[in-house]
């Protein structure tokens, strides 16, 4: 059924382990996921971007995941990935979201504090959870000044004043992540202690880590080989992510990850055979991808599996 992630980040955080937030676009990558997570009897947060909601309409993409839920009979919720403002976060509540997220996280922090009231007031009025984001997630050089961190990492004390102020059922922290396959510059790293700390004020309170891909060499490897060029691309090691789960993150965004598998595959099936020109022929393969690279995910870092 479409459910909440409440009872879902309940669970996980009683057991240390998280709940996969996948980024969906199409139909493919959601079969690939979805039929991963009934596999392996994993609960799943199926999320859906603005690019995603231009790229295939939200009917498209409400439809499909309606299909998936009708299909898998898996616990699975339906949530807006990064809402820019109040209405879009209205707008998805209206047409059957069961979570939300606000990101508001750019405007100062009584804005953002505002903002996320509002959205709060009325997602919790229609049973439905809402996610926020404290902090700003950027493109972390390893030698970031410990200033330059304070003033884009989030910070324990206002997270604290964040949760309590607001209402919000989760929060998505920055503590050295990144969107897409660049993500660090050195040596990958993440803030442990900042995390601990968070976790320390904000006890049994769901976490949310974003930029949370791996970048999996096999996949960035396979790219390059057959036509792209992605230099240097690193991302989270999957130590990190495990690590992470223990510390109260529940749920853990990946997107980068399901783009490469179904890149790399479509990549080299279209080199394979070339007289080839039935979609179906690349579609598959790269469908196949993402449903091995999600299960991996599932068993080897969330620890999400047969947790339902
Ligand atoms: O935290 C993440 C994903 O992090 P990742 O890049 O490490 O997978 N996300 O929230 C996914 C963001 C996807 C937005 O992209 P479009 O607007 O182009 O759809
Ligand atoms: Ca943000
Ligand atoms: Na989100
Ligand atoms: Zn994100």
């Amino acid at each position: 059924p479409l459910v909440t992630s409440k009872e879902l980040f309940t669970k996980a955080y009683a057991n240390k382990y998280a709940v996969g937030a996948f980024n969906v676009n199409n139909m493919e990558i959601i079969q690939g996921i979805v039929s991963a997570a009934k596999t392996e009897n994993a609960p799943l947060i199926l999320q859906v971007s603005a690019g995603a909601r231009k790229y295939a309409s939200p009917i498209y993409l409400r439809k499909l995941v309606e299909a998936a839920v009708e299909d898998s009979n898996l616990p699975i919720v339906l949530h807006l990935d990064h809402g820019e403002s109040f209405d879009i976060c209205k707008q998805c509540i209206d047409d059957g979201f069961t979570s939300v997220m606000i990101d508001a996280s750019h405007h100062s922090f009584e804005e953002n504090i505002s903002i996320t009231k509002k959205v709060v007031e009325y997602a919790h009025s229609k049973g439905v959870v809402v996610e926020a984001e404290l902090g700003r997630l950027a493109g972390v050089e390893d030698d970031v000044q410990v200033s330059e961190k304070d003033a884009i990492y989030t910070n324990p004390e206002q997270a604290a004043e964040f949760v309590q102020k607001t209402g919000v059922d989760s929060l998505a922290i920055a503590i050295g992540t990144s969107h897409g396959a660049y993500k660090f510059k050195g040596e990958p790293n993440l803030d442990f202690e900042r995390l601990q700390e968070i976790a320390k004020l904000l006890p049994n309170f769901p976490l949310v880590l974003h930029g949370a891909s791996t970048v999996l060499p096999e996949f960035l490897e396979l790219c390059n080989q057959y036509g792209g060029d992605i230099p240097g691309a690193q991302g989270v090691p999957e130590e990190m992510i495990r690590k992470a789960t223990q510390f109260g993150v529940c749920k853990v965004n990946i997107d980068t990850d399901l783009r490469l598998a179904m890149t790399a595959a479509v990549r080299k099936e279209l080199f394979a055979d070339p007289k080839n020109f039935d979609p179906r022929k690349y579609l598959a393969p790269a469908r196949t991808a993402i449903e091995e690279m999600v299960r991996h995910k599932i068993v080897n870092v969330l620890g999400s599996d047969n947790r339902i």
